[in-house]
């Protein structure tokens, strides 16, 4: 099988890349034709949907991962044109090219599209209800894909980390060697979710249900708010050598962290339709986090 996988060069693509290699040849694109690791790829710039009919004809792959996106949640707000053009039009200018081609895409979502309002984890057919600008450009993206016509699987995230890249534990680990005193808000409440395990779980879902379109919510196990979150993130730290101290973390109201953009209170997804559908489920969120502190240990304790 041939696999076109777009956003080579983001977090959740460079662990999708390694993981579908098992599946098949992975093609990866990315914005400017370049791996962020060194080498080709092809050119996909999602800003310009135009242009990306042509490249699933001439690449003529079997299945397109679209792992691209516009994820600067507070930037967004100044940018909606482009957030939209980039998380809604594009994704639904491929699912109109993958179903001219007669193939399957697999694109990403976010626990964004709701408005944190639940007082229990979220279904996939729960209403939605974006408090932002990513939120509903992402929201409009699962539409088009839907309405473009391709079989598709749309897995919607949550608190998305990994070892590499733009994401909430690499900033903390950062901010912890600059400063003795972070404050992290405890009002949001989700579950954060590790890269590799989600890059295992695309891989197995696509052997195990390969036939099957849908949506489904694709998260580890449990739940933490970010304060509870970084609270980890420090003891793990300090037990892997990554930091010499924990930092004083103070946990603080979203009215004393204000950012651009609102974020959900509630972001839990409930996984059980991914589990039944495809016999497979991430594990608790402190198995990933664990994981990916070790990986950054071995590779010689600095991001
Ligand atoms: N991060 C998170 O916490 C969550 C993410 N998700 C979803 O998961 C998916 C993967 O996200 P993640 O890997 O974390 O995000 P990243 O920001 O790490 O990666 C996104 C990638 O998209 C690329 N990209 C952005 N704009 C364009 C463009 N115009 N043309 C081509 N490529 C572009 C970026 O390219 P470049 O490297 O050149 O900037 C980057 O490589 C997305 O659909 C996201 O919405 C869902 C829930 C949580
Ligand atoms: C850096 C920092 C953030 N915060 C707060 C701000 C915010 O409410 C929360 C999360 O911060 P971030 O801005 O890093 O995370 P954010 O960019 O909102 O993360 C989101 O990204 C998108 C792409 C998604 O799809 C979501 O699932 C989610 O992972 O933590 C603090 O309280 N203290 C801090 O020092």
């Amino acid at each position: 099988m041939r696999i076109l996988l777009l956003g080579a060069n983001g977090q959740l693509g460079q662990a999708l890349h390694v993981a579908l290699g098992e599946l098949g040849t992975v093609l990866p694109a990315t914005r400017d034709g370049r791996l962020s690791g060194g080498g080709e790829a092809e050119v996909a710039d999602l800003s310009a949907p135009a242009s990306l009919p042509a490249l699933v004809e001439r690449v003529a792959p079997d299945l397109v991962v679209n792992a691209a996106a516009y994820t600067a949640v507070d930037r967004a707000e100044d940018e909606p044109e482009l957030a939209h053009r980039v998380n809604a039009e594009a994704p639904g200018v491929l699912s109109r090219a993958c179903a001219a081609a007669g193939i399957g895409l697999v694109h990403f979502s976010t626990d964004y599209v709701f408005d944190g309002s639940s007082q229990r984890p979220w279904r996939e057919d729960d209403p939605t209800g974006p408090l932002g600008v990513y939120g509903a450009s992402k929201l409009a993206g699962e539409q088009a894909v839907r309405e473009g016509g391709a079989a598709h699987k749309i897995f919607r995230l949550c608190w998305v980390y990994g070892p590499r890249g733009h994401n909430f534990l690499l900033t903390m680990l950062r901010l912890a060697r600059e400063r003795g005193h972070l404050r992290v808000v405890d009002d949001q409440h989700g579950t954060p979710t590790a890269v590799p395990r989600i890059a295992a779980a695309v891989a197995g879902a696509l052997r195990n249900g390969p036939g099957r379109t849908g949506t489904w919510h694709l998260a580890a196990g449990g739940e933490s708010s970010w304060h509870g979150f970084a609270d980890a993130i420090f003891e793990a730290a300090v037990a892997r050598g990554l930091l010499a101290a924990a930092p004083v973390l103070e946990a603080v109201p979203s009215e004393a962290y204000p950012t651009r953009a609102r974020r959900p209170a509630w972001s839990v997804l409930d996984t059980s339709a991914f589990t039944r559908d495809f016999g497979l489920h991430i594990g608790h969120w402190r198995e990933g986090l664990d994981e990916v502190l070790a990986s950054l240990a071995s590779e010689g304790g600095r991001p």
